[in-house]
């Protein structure tokens, strides 16, 4: 079976190769049970045609092949800033054999590394408050975004945990894992091997999972063979699971859906903040000092780009011994000291817990279990529930940077 499946997707992937002209431009093939095929298409964000052109040119070569039923395709945006279009891009080209069929990426195009920093020029981009706010999206009443500026410090499990306790209190919540460099969430919900189905609208329909819907770029990679996400935005992927995805109706909406982003203040997470119509976002941090300082840069960037903070949630806030004494591994009150000089609730405090850690790993949230790992996750999702609610009836906070 799994052979078998194997065999179809090579095949699938030499077809589509052949068809798109240049072998980098394909970044992953997926085939499920159901014959259901996704590919993952470079393109570049510049050159609407040529990427609609390369999508059509794949889809026509998938359907040729045996066993596929449908064709789903994401086109991850490879933006190359400085650089004239060539036609070798643009899809224009793709019979010309003086193409390249290297994988090296076109020159101008800067990679994103995981918890990169965001450049002055990333800054300055920030533009002014859009005239006209970004069109809410029909079916999901708000987004909440999860960052942080470093890898590791807690953000998927603070997400996965808050989607759950939300869940737990009756919200319909939306779970999306948008975590190009690792995307954890499949772990932390036991949902690794699940294949995203599609309706007859030909949309993805979000996994169920513990009261929840979720979608994962996950799901769109190949496991096999790890895909590269290039280019300064991967905004394509996420659009599409934004936009191409059954997460609500308009008469029954998702009351909430939360982005788990990529770590870090770079290109990734500034398109997903600039091009998404984001509710608010909520930043997550360790204690101590050396992440405390890019927490700043992440409340920057949102201000820069116009989506408010409701708060810091600090995790990993200290370990508590058998006999109840708390011992402050990371540092102690960072967080607290942190939204105070940002002028920031902080929204939780949670602490390092074995059940936290383990729940993650088997797949079923903590925030659902009895005992002092839920009890710290409901009153987040108390706190978050609230701030968003203020949000609607007063004007965010305005945060302001000395330097
Ligand atoms: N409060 C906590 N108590 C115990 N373990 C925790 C806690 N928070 C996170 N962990 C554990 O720390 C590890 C990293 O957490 P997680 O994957 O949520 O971090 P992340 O910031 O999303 O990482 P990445 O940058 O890779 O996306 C996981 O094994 C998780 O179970």
């Amino acid at each position: 079976m799994f052979g078998s499946r194997q065999k179809s997707r090579e095949k699938l992937a030499a077809a589509v190769r052949s068809a798109l002209g240049a072998p980098d431009w394909l970044e992953s093939v997926t085939i499920g049970e159901d014959g259901r095929a996704i590919l993952v298409i470079r393109a570049d964000s510049g050159d609407t045609a040529g990427a609609e052109a390369r999508r059509i040119e794949a889809e026509n070569a998938a359907a040729r092949i045996p066993g596929i039923e449908k064709v789903t395709t994401v086109l991850t945006a490879e933006k190359a800033p400085n650089q004239t279009h060539s036609n070798a891009h643009s899809g224009q080209n793709r019979t010309n054999p003086d193409i390249p069929l290297t994988p090296s990426p076109p020159a101008g195009t800067r990679r994103v590394t995981k918890g990169a920093r965001l450049s002055d020029e990333a800054l300055s981009q920030g533009a002014p408050p859009p005239a006209t706010p970004m069109r809410p999206l029909p079916g999901i009443a708000r987004i909440l975004v999860v960052a942080s500026a470093k890898g590791g410090v807690g953000k998927s499990t603070v997400s996965v945990n808050l989607a759950a306790a939300m869940a737990r209190a009756g919200m319909k919540v939306g779970l999306l894992d948008a975590d190009i460099y690792g995307p954890s969430i499949p772990t932390m919900l036991g949902t690794v091997n699940a294949e995203p189905a599609t309706s007859p609208a030909k949309k993805l329909v979000p996994v169920e999972a513990h009261g929840l819907k979720t979608l994962s770029i996950g799901y769109l990679s190949d496991p096999d063979a790890p895909m590269i996400w290039r280019g300064p935005i991967v905004m394509s992927a996420i659009t599409q699971l934004l936009n191409d995805a059954e997460w609500g109706t308009k008469e029954d909406p998702l009351d909430l859906l939360i982005i788990d982003t990529p770590p870090g203040t770079g290109d990734a997470q500034l398109a997903i903040a600039q091009k998404v119509p984001v509710t608010a976002a909520l930043i997550v941090t360790t204690p101590q000092e050396v992440a405390l300082a890019d927490v700043r840069r992440g409340a920057a960037m949102f201000a820069k780009t116009h989506v408010p903070v409701i708060g810091i949630a600090e995790t990993m806030s200290w370990f508590e011994d058998p006999a109840g004494n708390r011992h402050y591994l990371m540092g102690e009150g960072g967080g607290r000291k942190m939204a105070q000089a940002l002028g920031l609730p902080l929204l939780a405090e949670i602490p390092m817990l074995q059940a936290i850690r383990e729940a993650g790993d088997a797949g079923t949230p903590a925030a659902l279990s009895n005992g002092p790992a839920a009890d710290v996750f409901l009153k987040l999702a108390r706190n978050v529930a609230i701030a968003l609610d203020e949000l609607v009836t007063k004007p965010a906070p305005e945060i302001v940077f000395e330097d």
